[in-house]
């Protein structure tokens, strides 16, 4: 089972959601930006590394929101959500493909990753 973390984070009331690339697993899906966890990094080193490489952004890990096991058939994933919240720089996209900030009430427009679904229900009464 991989172990990854995303990071859900808030930006001036939206929600940030990233595009995989087309050469990515699971290509052209939005996602919570995040990864794998590297041996011997906690969740939160995990997140704020991840999401530097990924997007050139600073942030901080506010709050665990829980974790979903999902078994895509080829591979099965422990997938992590920590409520974030944005504190600096310019977002790049160096991995993916696009990036959206979106309201909690347009998540549903997106062909979300299956095992990012459960966390949307959650969010409801977290934000
Ligand atoms: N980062 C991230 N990955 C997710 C989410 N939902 C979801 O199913 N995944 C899957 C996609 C990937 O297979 C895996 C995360 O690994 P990753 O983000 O490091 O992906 P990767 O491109 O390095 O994977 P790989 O193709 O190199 O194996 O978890 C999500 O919200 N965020």
């Amino acid at each position: 089972m991989i172990e990854v973390v995303c990071a859900i984070i808030l930006k001036d009331d939206k929600i940030l959601i990233t595009q995989r690339s087309e050469k990515m697993k699971l290509p052209l899906k939005w996602e919570f930006p995040g990864g794998k966890i590297n041996k011997g990094e906690s969740e939160e080193e995990a997140i704020i590394r991840e999401i530097k490489e990924e997007l050139s952004i600073k942030i901080i890990p506010l709050k665990k929101i829980s974790y979903n096991i999902h078994d895509y058939g080829s591979f099965k994933i422990r997938l992590t959500a920590y409520l974030c919240d944005y504190i600096a720089g310019e977002i790049e996209l160096l991995e993916h493909k696009d990036f959206r900030l979106v309201a909690f009430e347009d998540l549903n427009e997106y062909d979300i990753a299956d095992a990012d679904i459960p966390f949307i229900e959650n969010l409801k009464t977290l934000i």
